[in-house]
């Protein structure tokens, strides 16, 4: 069943029934989390046996903060990704060493709060082939994604200079209408917005935010 133009990246996989799950609603993207701080962190190996199932289905998007080139080397050596996401503060210098080493698409991470965060973007174009704009960590996360939180989609709207992206932070089946109308978005990255508890995908949440994408592009 494929979702609709829309493509849609699903964060945080950690169980073969929330792969399955995904891929029967036409995924385009799951992303696989590599920072022992999440509660959806996995180590290489675990991901490379979910991952098997997606493999030309979807593409496998290895998600990663700051790491180095030994944690990227098992990473990629065991998951065989199709794209990285790099998740930190990495700069636009790592974000070419990166794509040299490994002959990957990367996609870079940026936090939104305001508009004057979108700065930091252009020394990366060029450079990055995507970029997801995520919400700012609320005070007191250590997570730099995942925390289900969103920016002003209204920031987005007005800054379609900024080429190749995907939509991220906060989105679940109940506000996708409104940020895909807002934001104009053809690009959705999810991951707390399909889960029952934090690192924990619900099968129910994950088919209702494929049915929520196919209602609102049908109308978009
Ligand atoms: O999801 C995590 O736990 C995570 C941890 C560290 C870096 C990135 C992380 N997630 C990256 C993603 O692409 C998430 O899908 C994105 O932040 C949106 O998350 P949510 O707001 O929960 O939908």
């Amino acid at each position: 069943m494929s979702s609709s133009a829309i493509e849609v990246k699903i964060c945080g996989l950690k169980t073969p029934e929330a792969v399955e799950t995904v891929l029967k609603n036409g995924a385009s993207h799951i992303g696989f989390i590599f920072f022992p701080k999440s509660p959806r962190h996995l180590e290489p190996a675990q991901a490379a046996r979910l991952a098997a199932a997606a493999r030309g289905k979807a593409k496998i998007v290895a998600v990663t903060v700051n790491a180095d080139d030994a944690q990227l080397d098992e990473i990629v050596a065991a998951l065989q990704p199709d794209i990285l996401q790099l998740h930190g503060n990495e700069t636009p210098e790592r974000v070419a060493q990166v794509k040299q080493r490994y002959g990957l698409p990367v996609m870079k991470a940026f936090s939104i709060r305001e508009n004057s965060d979108f700065d930091v973007v252009a020394p990366y174009q060029g450079i990055a082939d995507r970029f997801l704009f995520d919400a700012k960590a609320p005070k007191g996360s250590e997570l730099p994604g995942g925390n289900g939180v969103s920016f002003d989609w209204n920031l987005l709207k007005a800054r379609q200079d900024l080429g190749n992206y995907m939509l991220s932070g906060g989105l679940n089946a109940e506000n996708i209408n409104v940020a895909l109308a807002k934001t104009g978005s053809f690009a959705i990255d999810i991951s707390s917005g399909v889960e029952s508890e934090p690192g924990k995908k619900d099968v129910h949440l994950i088919d209702a935010f494929f049915a929520a994408v196919r209602e609102a592009s049908n109308t978009k």
